[in-house]
């Protein structure tokens, strides 16, 4: 694959002269992840000359760094478990001779050569729908439908700009890492190491997912969690079923309420790693604990340092651009803050929601927005999966936040349950841990969120979201049919129950 050379507006498309006037382009999109390329394919769907700067880094964080090879590590340790797993598969009646064995680097390489893959996906569809791809960093120049090629210093101009740079991992002040013995999902998605005890820093998406190829793999982990509770972000009643299922049943333990405050790395075989513990609130030292490895999983922070935001007049708060609900970028965050003509910001770079779909979403919704046709995402409907064993599925609020938003806005909220204990299909697959809940609006009928874990969750929870996106009651959902027998009838338990019948 070799890009495109840039094509001037004329020469790209059929649309007519006034759509983007003295202009190079319609669109530029300055990021190339699943936010930019997302943007860019709507963008040609609606004719309008675009081209992206993809900082050689075409599918970014999600494609390159995040969700492609992190599933396919989990895909390959999730078998290993599989395969271990000697008294689950006797129930099946199967028997594995011998010892369970893989191979590292093979691991490893599943996950490069998806990722290579899904990026060479990426590039095609770009250079088929004719946009055109510059490689360097793209910088606002501080002046109206102008960005600039870093490297080149060529400015190029557009009508509309879209900001989609995307985020890196943020590593707190004390912690040294090396990539090596202490590091972040950059480094640990290329497993150059199984280490036998891993201290895993945060205990959200990605510390979870890695607990879980790590424990398959071999690995004993340890999760260092500031907060008081482990699992923090998710559902409380999820987060303690998921401690059953994902920690206790694991060799995990955990310390909660502490900071890690100071992360030396070790030498392999030769010198341990240091973590230096504080309490949470009282910054006193608690412990120290020396591992073979730590990852540091707290969090991400924005890309967008050096992209010429203060020349243009954005002001930034930790590094995230303000936006309003059409993805316009705004002077600054709060009160007073002004619409930047033209310019809009996508993905994990605006704060909004750090998933790929959301800004794939924001991306199209932008789009929709620099056509004339206002559009705003609907966020509360954007569902979220964290890719372990049983997977955890949510849309919407955590049922602590909808008691919040049900008394703040003056409704009932209506809680009802689907269990995989008694599903078929879950049974089938001696699958049978884990449960669906449905928060609904008691007046309205309303889905307002659905948590789940269990077997399949990610898929399972599409149907919420779409319930939510379009309003459906809990009702209309208990009269429709689900296929027998399936997971899906878990929920299916949970939106009768909602409604007093009976799923059997
Ligand atoms: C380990 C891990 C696992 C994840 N798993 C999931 C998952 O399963 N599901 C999910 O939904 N989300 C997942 N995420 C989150 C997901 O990866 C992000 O939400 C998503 O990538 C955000 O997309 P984006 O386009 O905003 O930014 P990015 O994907 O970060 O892309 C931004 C791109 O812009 C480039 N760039 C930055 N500045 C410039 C510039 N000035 N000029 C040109 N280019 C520039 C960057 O190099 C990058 O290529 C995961 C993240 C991680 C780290
Ligand atoms: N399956 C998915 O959709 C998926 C997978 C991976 C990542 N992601 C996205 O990537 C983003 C980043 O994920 P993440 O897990 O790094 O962040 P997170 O915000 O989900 O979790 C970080 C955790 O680290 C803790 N923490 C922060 N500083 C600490 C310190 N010094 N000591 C101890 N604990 C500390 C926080 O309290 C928090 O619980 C998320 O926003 C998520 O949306 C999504």
């Amino acid at each position: 694959f070799a890009p495109t050379p840039l094509l001037r507006t004329t020469t790209t498309t059929s649309l007519d002269a006034s759509k983007c006037g003295n202009y190079d382009f319609d669109v530029i999109i300055v990021g190339c992840g699943v936010g930019g390329h997302g943007a860019a394919l709507h963008s040609r769907a609606q004719e309008l000359t675009t081209a992206v700067f993809s900082g050689k880094d075409v599918g970014g964080t999600c494609v390159n760094r995040g969700c492609v090879p992190s599933k396919a590590l989990l895909a390959a340790s999730g078998r290993v478990r599989e395969m271990q797993a000697s008294s689950h598969l006797k129930e099946f009646g199967i028997t594995v001779e011998g010892e369970v064995k893989y191979d590292r680097e093979g691991v490893a390489n599943h996950a490069k050569q998806l990722a290579n893959r899904v990026k060479g996906n990426l590039e095609g569809s770009l250079v088929a729908l004719g946009v055109d791809i510059v490689d360097g960093r793209g910088v606002l120049t501080g002046k109206p439908h102008e960005v600039k090629d870093e490297s080149s210093g060529k400015v190029w101009t557009a009508k509309d700009i879209i900001l989609a740079p995307g985020s890196i991992p943020f590593v707190p002040p004390g912690v040294t890492v090396d990539e090596q013995t202490v590091y972040t999902s950059d480094g640990a998605l290329e497993l150059k190491s199984v280490p036998e005890w891993v201290a895993i820093i945060g205990s959200g998406y990605i510390g979870l997912e890695f607990s879980d190829v790590y424990t398959a793999l071999g690995s004993e982990v340890t999760f260092i969690e500031a907060l008081p509770n482990i699992m923090p972000t998710f559902d409380r009643e999820i987060a303690k079923q998921a401690e059953r299922l994902l920690i206790r049943e694991r060799p995990i333990d955990y310390r909660t309420g502490v900071f890690a405050s100071e992360v030396t790395p070790g030498i392999p075989g030769v010198k341990p790693v240091t973590i230096k513990m504080i309490d949470a609130k009282t910054k006193e030292h608690v412990e120290t604990l020396e591992v073979d490895a730590a990852m540091v999983a707290t969090g991400r922070v924005p890309n967008t340092a050096k992209m010429g935001l203060e020349e243009t007049g954005i002001e930034t708060q930790r590094g995230f651009i303000a936006v309003d609900e059409k993805m316009r970028v705004l002077t600054k965050h709060g009160d007073g803050g002004e619409v930047v003509p033209n310019v809009y910001c996508i993905g994990d770079a605006n704060g909004k929601m750090m998933l790929a779909h959301a800004a794939s979403a924001q991306g199209i919704s932008a789009i929709e927005n620099i056509c004339g046709r206002e559009h705003e995402v609907n966020h509360d409907a954007i569902p979220a999966a964290c890719f372990t064993h049983p997977e955890i599925a949510m849309v919407g609020p955590t049922e602590e936040q909808a008691i919040e938003r049900a008394a703040k806005e003056g409704w009932t909220l209506g809680k009802s349950q689907g269990s995989f204990r008694a599903n078929s299909k879950a049974l089938a697959e001696l699958e049978g841990n884990g449960m669906a809940k449905v928060l609904y609006n008691k007046e309205t009928g309303k889905v307002v969120a659905v948590h789940i874990i269990g077997i399949h969750a990610a898929d399972l929870i599409q149907e919420c979201a779409n319930a939510v996106a379009a309003g459906t009651t809990v009702q209309e959902l208990s009269m429709m049919v689900h296929t027998h027998p399936t997971l899906c009838e878990v929920l299916d338990e949970a939106f009768k129950g909602a409604v007093g019948m009976s799923a059997h």
